[in-house]
């Protein structure tokens, strides 16, 4: 046998990559190999028992992993095996089977496959078809509830009898017209792959018995977030040999609010009770004090069922560090600082780091932290953060309020929010704008005063446009950006339109994001009022471009949680350990959600091989109001010797007097920068010494603005706007100092 198989793999491994007869489970933590154990299996089936490649299907969770499994392959077993093999997601695989037999089911092989947006425009038709109102029965919300219903294989009828509140009624009609136009247009819908798969084989025992045949041999990766509709199908595909290969860990399950069920994995003996259950206990991937600190982590969710012993001999390492930084800035100052220095020491290289988060929105400050240290980086999976959409809107309206003669921005947004101007509408107005030789701004004027070619409807969704920008701006001369800013989404009715889009937890998401951007405003309050606006759009301008011309190799990762499953870094952040963050406050309800957010952590810590750094901030700014946050209750559960704690000292101003993106933000507190030298405070003023518009500082509140001062007996009563909100300050006990420039 080529030794090359085995030489990387302890005993334990070994036996798991030999076991071949009969169903396997490995039940292992994390980094103990057992994606690896899977991969050598797959090559010792077919290089030492000559099974035909062909014979083989292996399930990974991503594409990505499916790729590198190949890849794997390809060394192991050479080119021509590795390509014969079947691996896959389960939705891809699904798709290519459908593709060659959902004759069967009555459907055209050349199907379409609907992204989340053709759904979505889907499900508006039906809503709109069924007479609902959009606004309570959103699309989003009703493609979330069917998801779920497909992912347990609840089809409409089923969903029908089952549900029986009034709204369940219209999620079960809505349910089964969507069948229908899906149908109509040939199309299936992710959810669908699945559930038409395990039709097919429940319908056509012939079709069945041919993979069954064909694929004698069946391994699973991360077998622990497998919902329903995919348990399903492998109980189908291997009832017949129970050659089955399971891989995964109950401790890693996170996935639950996608219909991943844990119990498939702990009833792995009860589903097939001639299984073999291995247990792998060397972790083969990080340090004794990252493994240390995950186990406490894990452990502080009580007693489960196969609780697993998890030890290394990679040496005691690093000590973990905990990290609290000042606010969401500052924290993401840390991590590039830290990672600047580690790659200066030439300890590491950038593709070494990963930043881990709960959710997109905190790769905001991580970005522009990045920027400003010239990292490299790259985002993985999400949106980067000026591309995401709702930014993309609210910025096209920040565009036109500078400037209303900017096309592109007024086309991209002259119909959202919706206002019932199709591209009909739109193209005439280009081209009658082309015809009177003006700018589009200029276009809807002329529509205001006099004969245009829009019909009455069209005319007046142009107009209510028009009306709309007009408002902002009136305003855009008399408000600090902020303001502006705030006047404007409401003016506009942003959240009003993000949760008539999506289903209430996207709409948040989005909402967040939104206000994110106004946390970014912040620092250009303190300018000369005429220069805020275009300040801003020129440095977020700046911002986009810059990440655009990055060049992705050997860059930091920067990704979500749930998407940094199975994979590993030499060094790893995570950041924003707070409550609401992680556990999400929309998991604060039920202990199961709780416990799901401790896993989802505990995934993070165990991607890192040399070091960990966990981080939260002191404050954070959420939905545009910065609050003192509570560190996650998770980290209550490390034994304070496991952790080498770092803090940052309280920053003296926030946000920083001068600030504006490219200005570096200092980690650690240093003195208030630019600010006039204080004079000591006569008794009692003769005449304010503050007028309205000059720039304060405040030790506590941070920069503002003052908006009015009178005197008051021996005393003088100053309003001053902060960046939270307006207050009433008396002179002799503020502190308020004035700014210069
Ligand atoms: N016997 C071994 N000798 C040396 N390195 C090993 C051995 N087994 C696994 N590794 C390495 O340890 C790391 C973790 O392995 P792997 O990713 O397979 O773990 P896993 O159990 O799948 O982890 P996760 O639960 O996070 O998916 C990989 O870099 C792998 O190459
Ligand atoms: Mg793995």
């Amino acid at each position: 046998m080529p030794d090359d198989l085995f030489t990387g793999l302890n005993p334990a491994q070994q036996r798991a990559v030999q076991a071949v007869d009969g169903p396997v489970l490995v039940l292992a933590g994390p980094g103990s190999g057992k994606t690896r154990v899977l991969t050598h299996r797959v090559a010792y089936l077919i290089r030492a028992l000559q099974v035909d490649p062909y014979q083989i299907l292996a399930v990974t969770f991503t594409n990505k992993a499916a790729r590198e499994m190949k890849q794997r392959l390809v060394h192991l077993v050479g080119e021509e095996a590795a390509y014969a093999l079947t691996v896959g997601t389960f939705h891809s695989l699904c798709a290519r089977f459908l593709r060659r037999d959902s004759v069967h089911l009555g459907r055209e092989r050349d199907f379409v496959i609907y992204d989340g947006d053709d759904q979505e425009r889907l499900m508006r038709r039906v809503v709109r078809e069924l007479n609902l109102d959009e606004k309570k029965y959103a699309p989003r919300a009703m493609l979330a509830r069917i998801s779920s219903a497909k992912n347990e294989l609840v089809g409409p009828a089923e969903y029908a009898r089952l549900n029986r509140t009034y709204l369940d009624e219209i999620v079960a009609r809505c349910y089964e017209r969507y069948q229908q136009l899906l149908r109509q247009s040939n199309a299936l819908d992710f959810d669908d792959l699945l559930v038409e798969m395990v039709h097919l084989f429940e319908q056509h025992p012939a079709v069945l018995g041919h993979y069954q045949r064909r694929y004698a041999y069946l391994l699973v990766d991360e077998y622990q977030d497998t919902n329903r509709a995919q348990y399903t199908l492998v109980k189908q595909l291997a009832a017949q040999r129970h050659n089955l290969f399971a891989v995964g860990d109950n401790d890693q399950s996170i996935y639950g609010w996608r219909g991943a069920d844990i119990r498939n994995i702990l009833q792995f003996e009860q589903d097939y009770p001639d299984a073999q259950v291995i247990l792998l206990e060397q972790n083969y991937r990080s340090t004794q004090a990252i493994l240390d600190t995950a186990q406490a982590v894990i452990a502080g969710g009580g007693k489960q069922k196969h609780r697993k012993n998890l030890w290394t001999d990679n040496g005691s390492g690093t000590k973990v560090s905990l990290h609290e930084g000042y606010d969401q800035d500052a924290e993401a100052s840390f991590v590039a600082d830290e990672i600047a220095r580690l790659v200066a020491s030439g300890e590491v290289s950038y593709g070494d780091c990963a930043v881990m988060y709960r959710v997109n929105a905190q790769s905001r400050a991580l970005e522009e932290a990045f920027i400003q240290h010239g990292l490299r980086y790259q985002i993985i999976g999400g949106t980067r953060f000026y591309d995401r959409k709702e930014i993309r809107d609210v910025l096209a309206y920040l565009r036109l309020t500078a400037n209303p003669y900017d096309n592109v921005a007024l086309t991209r947004v002259l119909n959202w929010p919706p206002r019932g101007i199709g591209e009909r509408s739109e193209a005439e107005l280009t081209r009658w704008a082309n015809e009177l030789g003006v700018p589009l701004y200029q276009a809807l004027r002329e529509i205001e005063v006099g004969t245009s070619p829009f019909a009455a409807r069209a005319r007046s969704a142009l107009l209510g446009f028009l009306a709309n920008i007009d408002q902002i701006l009136t305003m855009r001369n008399s408000l600090p950006l902020t303001d502006l800013f705030d006047a404007m989404m409401i003016c506009l009715e942003v959240r009003e339109t993000l949760l008539k889009e999506y289903d209430s937890e996207e709409a948040e998401d989005r909402w967040r994001n939104v206000q994110e951007l106004r946390n970014v405003m912040n620092e250009y309050n303190h300018l000369p009022l005429e220069s805020q606006l275009s300040t801003f759009l020129e440095e977020v301008a700046l911002v986009a471009e810059v990440d655009k011309l990055e060049d992705k190799a050997d860059a930091v990762t920067c990704i979500t949680l749930h998407q940094a499953k199975g994979l590993e870094y030499p060094v790893v952040f995570l950041v924003g350990l707070e409550e609401g963050l992680l556990p999400h406050s929309r998991s604060l309800n039920e202990r199961e959600q709780v416990e799901e957010e401790r896993r989802l952590l505990y995934v993070g810590m165990t991607r890192a091989r040399q070091r960990l750094y966990l981080c939260y901030a002191f404050r954070r700014a959420t939905f545009g109001r910065s609050n003192i946050t509570t560190r996650t209750r998770f980290l209550a559960d490390i034994p304070k010797e496991l952790l080498a704690q770092t803090k940052q000292q309280r920053k003296t101003t926030a946000p920083p007097a001068q600030s504006s993106m490219f200005t570096a933000r200092s980690t650690i507190a240093g003195p208030p920068p630019k600010t006039a030298a204080r004079p000591p405070r006569p008794a009692a003023p003769s005449s304010p010494t503050f007028a309205p518009g000059q720039h304060v500082h405040h030790p506590t509140f941070g920069d503002g603005v003052v908006v009015s001062s009178r005197l008051i007996e021996n005393d003088e009563e100053v309003t001053v706007k902060f960046a939270d909100k307006e207050r009433r300050l008396l002179a002799s006990f503020a502190k308020l100092e004035h700014l210069t420039g």
